[in-house]
């Protein structure tokens, strides 16, 4: 009897966000191929998005969340595009879900792949390896305040942006941050704030970061500001293992990662439910990019190392080793798109990695043995 396949909601939405979901779709759809029927996947798509707002008014159905919710999980592309103000399209999709599903998790991994030259000199014979976990359901994206459009009259308008931090909040990520630098060979924790210049909500997350602190004896911590944090990334990117900071911060942050790593189009991320309440959201860390959407050249390796975090979350473990293992061979063997300096188009690069995967019955040493020949044959 066949199992009951793993339904996902795919929301590929804007620009390019439509390629690199339609690779990851091709690459999961593979690896289910490649389990002879030990499970499947079920995909149902969602159009919403920008196109979907221009007829609509509205960037998702006003049930939106009721038809995702008993999904088992939800992937999605990017939301943005020049025809709608960015705060319309974000809020009305992506901080929508996040928000309306409690996902207040997201992680944000940092993997420097063989093949691909990071800005980092030191990227190349240093193990490089950090997590980025960003607070995902409230800081700097609350939502709350105002404008008085016009009160003022020309040229007086005032706006308040509001940050919400609330000790819950700041606890539920550090604790979760914790856990997983728990589970790392280094098990180091980097709490990341501005609480020298911002005095109420950054000064709750540092205590509330001392306090929980001492229930991981085993793990090593520290509190840099944000500023520092980013010069850190840079210079001493040796010494992180897993960062923890707010909405803002760590948005900003995990751009830095993934262009240090390479590419914005190298970066995955799950925004998680941990109580797995509702669905969790698998979404690349770039947006719509609309200055290369619908040239086929867009790097999905981001889209397909997120459905890669769709299966761990799935259970299915030893299938995500394999698929970061596919994708590690693919930018060893040179198969590189062009914002990595290669000429491969999206659809190369994921047939690539589709082929990788064939030949994943390898054993771990000999994957790796074939994948530096790979590398040394096409470095130089
Ligand atoms: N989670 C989401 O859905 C996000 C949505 N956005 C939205 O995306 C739109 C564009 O935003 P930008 O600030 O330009 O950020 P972006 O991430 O879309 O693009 C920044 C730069 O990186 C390049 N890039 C990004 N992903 C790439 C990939 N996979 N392959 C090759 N090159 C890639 C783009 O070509 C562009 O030059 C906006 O509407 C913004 O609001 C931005 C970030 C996240
Ligand atoms: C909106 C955005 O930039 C992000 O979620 O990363
Ligand atoms: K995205
Ligand atoms: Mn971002």
């Amino acid at each position: 009897m066949t199992p009951q396949p793993f339904r996902i909601a795919a929301i590929p939405a804007d620009g390019i966000g439509q390629e690199v979901t339609a690779a990851g779709q091709k690459v999961l759809d593979a690896v289910a191929k490649n389990s002879d029927g030990a499970f499947a996947f079920e995909w149902t798509e969602f159009p919403w998005g920008s196109d979907y707002y221009a007829e609509h008014g509205v960037m998702m159905a006003d049930d939106g969340l009721d038809q995702l919710r008993d999904f088992d999980a939800i992937y999605f592309g990017a939301v943005g595009w020049p025809s709608v103000p960015d705060h319309i399209s974000l809020w009305g999709l992506r901080l929508a879900i996040c928000q309306g599903f409690d996902q207040w998790a997201n992680v944000r991994p940092v993997h420097f792949l063989p093949g691909i030259t990071s800005p980092l000199r030191k990227a190349d014979d240093t193990k490089l390896e950090w997590i980025v976990v960003r607070e995902n359901s409230e800081g700097e994206y609350a939502g709350l305040g105002g404008r008085n459009l016009g009160a003022r009259g020309h040229g007086g308008e005032v706006a308040v942006q509001s940050s919400l931090f609330t000790e819950v909040g700041c606890e539920r990520i550090i604790r979760f941050a914790f856990d997983i630098a728990r589970t790392r060979d280094r098990r180091k924790l980097s709490s990341v704030t501005k609480s020298n210049a911002q005095q109420y909500g950054m000064v709750l997350w540092d205590d509330v970061f001392k306090r929980v602190a001492k229930d991981y004896p085993d793990v090593e911590t520290e509190s840099v500001l944000v500023d520092a944090m980013a010069a850190k990334f840079v210079l001493k990117p040796e010494e992180l293992s897993v960062v923890v900071a707010s909405n803002l911060n760590a948005d900003i942050l995990s751009d830095l990662g993934s262009a240090l790593a390479g590419s914005l189009g190298l970066a995955s991320s799950a925004n998680y439910n941990p109580e797995r309440r509702f669905p969790s959201m698998f979404e690349p860390v770039h947006g719509s990019a609309p200055d290369i959407a619908g040239q086929g050249i867009s790097n999905p390796i981001g889209a397909i190392a997120s459905a890669g975090l769709m299966l761990e979350h799935f259970g299915l473990t030893a299938e995500a080793e394999n698929l970061a293992r596919a994708i590690r061979a693919t930018t060893a063997a040179g198969v590189l798109p062009r914002d990595l300096g290669g000429s491969a188009t999206t659809d190369e690069v994921t047939d690539a990695v589709i082929e990788f995967l064939k030949i994943g019955s390898l054993n771990g040493e000999q994957y790796e043995h074939n994948r530096d020949l790979s590398h040394s044959s096409t470095a130089g």
